[in-house]
């Protein structure tokens, strides 16, 4: 139970709904235990008179109809009570739900990238999803039916042991029983159900992999060994199901099995009793008969419950591994601050701890407010990592990263975000319309603003070309953009935001080379005044910008301006006289 006291602040939040469900609770239960004792007076009214003790015909009539009315009456106040007693306490049982969902999203907000390298993100919705419905079972569930069955346990008890003490014993003994059979049966189930969710997402990932990569199948040619892989997949899946539908059905009959014990033993123990005279009136019995077929429910739940409470427990560990977890990248400024754009690298170091590899030795470089650097090296040598650190996406291993003048982790993190556009190798796309897209970079963009975007991107004529505009939708349930396409919407999305620092991470390498000169030009009208790094694998990218770096393996091996770098031997040079010769 340590795992889910986390739990208890929510708790705390709906005290008040919870305490009122608990009082319904216990209201409803009581209402619901007249009905026995209304059964055993009808039944000795009814005794009483064909035992002559009683004879006028119109007191025994009346009195039967007196209780059928109290019996009607109980029956109903239970059922709207039972009603408000699941309104409030399953209600409850929602809201923390809602609320943990919205605490673990947050958390997932605020943990850095590593986080998601370290974990899957089948783990991550498992925990979202999965793991909190189990706990609210708890929140739910599992606490109504242990306040349902302790009442009706307590106040069933009371009566039962005012009636007949012995009979009382002999009604309850088998009742631990059953609640430990439905306790293995539970884990049983439980077990078993999660190794039929396990396949259940197997073939779901199996099916949407296969379905992402249908081209690769057909164009392979490996229709019949995928269809194979799915049915030994499927067929695995089914004996699981197959195995778990074969424990859930004893559920029931087991259920049903001590039921009967427990009748058959009230109706001897109180049949002998009543013979010899220790118990007074037939009435008792059928009495007896109705509480051991009220209690058989909420003492199965017992093991039911247990259950649940273990498995969430185990759940909510899960979510709180997870929830406290400190993010690694910290904000450590509170205040906000304007941020210009200068920046500077001094003797950088830094290590991917997940793969060990250093992917920056030393770099030291300075890129002034305005200005805009190019960073060029051959694949793998470090340069996504640069951005990657001036995003902070990562903190440096060593050295000094400095913007405007100050330690980047003594930036306010939101500030420093807010002014850094930013365009990735893999432009990512949402299942929205390309309008939505754009407006990603900045929330209350205008149309005008986002055909401006558009054009400077070079993308507005593809745009304007498809049936829809800007509303067409993209992804899975909309059209598919070409990688070039993708690249341009991106940088659109970017240029939407008007940051003081841009940051191209070879958003070019999918547009041909004339593309790629007009939206250098375009974007030498909208970078003006900000800081830009383009970094780029063409030389045609790189030689406008104010200052080159070249980078090999993490380290700068080069640094100049165009004109400078062809005029020096090295892999600058190199680059421009291929790239050159293959555009004759
Ligand atoms: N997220 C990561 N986790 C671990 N190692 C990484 C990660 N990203 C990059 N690396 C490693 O760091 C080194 C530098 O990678 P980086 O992506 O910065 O190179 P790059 O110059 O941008 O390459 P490319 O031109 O192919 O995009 C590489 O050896 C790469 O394998």
């Amino acid at each position: 139970m340590k795992e889910l006291q986390h739990l208890n602040k929510y708790f705390l939040k709906y005290k008040s709904r919870l305490l009122f469900g608990i009082l319904i609770t216990i209201i409803a239960r009581i209402f619901l235990l007249f009905t026995p004792q209304l059964i055993r007076k009808s039944i000795n009214v009814v005794d009483d008179y064909r035992n002559g003790l009683v004879t006028d015909m119109t007191i025994v009539k009346t009195e039967l109809f007196e209780n059928i009315l109290y019996i009607i009456g109980a029956a109903l106040v239970a059922g709207v009570f039972t009603f408000l007693m699941r309104q409030t306490i399953i209600n409850v049982s929602r809201f923390i739900e809602f609320d943990l969902k919205n605490e673990i999203y947050q958390q997932y907000q605020k943990l850095s990238l590593n986080f998601y390298k370290k974990n899957r993100t089948g783990d991550l919705m498992n925990r979202i999803s999965e793991d909190v419905g189990r706990v609210r079972m708890y929140a739910g569930p599992a606490i109504m039916y242990s306040i349902n069955t302790f009442t009706l346990f307590v106040i069933a008890l009371i009566y039962m042991y005012n009636q007949a003490p012995k009979l009382t014993l002999y009604t309850v003994l088998p009742l631990p029983i059953l609640s430990i059979a439905i306790y293995k049966l539970s884990k049983e189930i439980h077990k078993r159900s999660t190794i039929v969710q396990e396949y259940l997402s197997k073939l779901s990932t199996f099916t949407q992999e296969s379905f992402s990569g249908v081209s690769i199948i057909k164009a392979y040619g490996i229709e019949s060994q995928t269809s194979a892989n799915f049915d030994s997949l499927s067929t695995a899946s089914k004996e699981k199901q197959l195995s778990l539908v074969r424990v859930q059905a004893l559920f029931f009959p087991m259920m049903v099995l001590l039921i009967g014990l427990s009748n058959l033993l009230v109706i001897y123990v109180g049949g002998m009793q009543y013979i010899n005279g220790e118990i007074e009136s037939l009435g008792t019995i059928a009495e007896f008969i109705i509480y051991v077929n009220m209690l058989t429910w909420p003492v199965a739940t017992v093991g039911w419950v247990t259950s649940i409470i273990q498995t969430a427990e185990a759940s909510q560990k899960r979510i709180n591994d997870f929830l406290k977890l400190v993010p690694e990248i910290k904000n450590n400024s509170e205040a906000p601050s304007v941020i210009e754009g200068h920046i500077a690298f001094k003797n950088v170091s830094f290590t991917y701890d997940d793969t060990n590899i250093e992917a920056l030795k030393g770099v030291s470089f300075t890129v002034n407010q305005g200005e805009t650097l190019a960073i060029i090296g051959k694949t793998g040598s470090g340069k996504s990592t640069i951005l990657d650190l001036i995003g902070r996406l990562y903190d440096i291993s060593s050295g000094q990263l400095f913007v405007d003048h100050k330690a980047i982790d003594q930036i306010n993190l939101k500030s420093l975000r807010d002014s850094i556009g930013y365009v990735p190798q893999d432009a990512f796309l949402f299942s929205d319309t390309i309008n939505n897209n754009i407006k990603f970079g900045k929330e209350d963009a205008t149309n005008d603003e986002v055909i401006q975007a558009a054009k400077y991107a070079q993308v507005h004529d593809n745009i304007i070309g498809f049936n829809q505009g800007y509303n067409t939708v993209l992804g899975e349930r909309g059209i598919t953009l070409s990688g070039g396409q993708k690249q341009r919407v991106s940088i659109a999305r970017a240029i939407i935001k008007a940051p003081q620092i841009l940051l191209f991470d070879d958003c070019l390498s999918a547009v041909d080379t004339e593309t790629e000169e007009k939206i250098l030009n375009n974007l030498k009208k909208v970078t003006k005044g900000k800081t830009t790094i383009i970094v780029s694998h063409r030389v045609s990218s790189a030689k406008n910008a104010n200052k080159i770096i070249v980078l090999d393996d993490g380290k700068i091996v080069q640094h100049g301006t165009h004109e400078s770098l062809i005029q020096n031997p090295g892999y600058y040079k190199d680059l421009y006289l291929k790239q050159s010769s293959e555009k004759v």
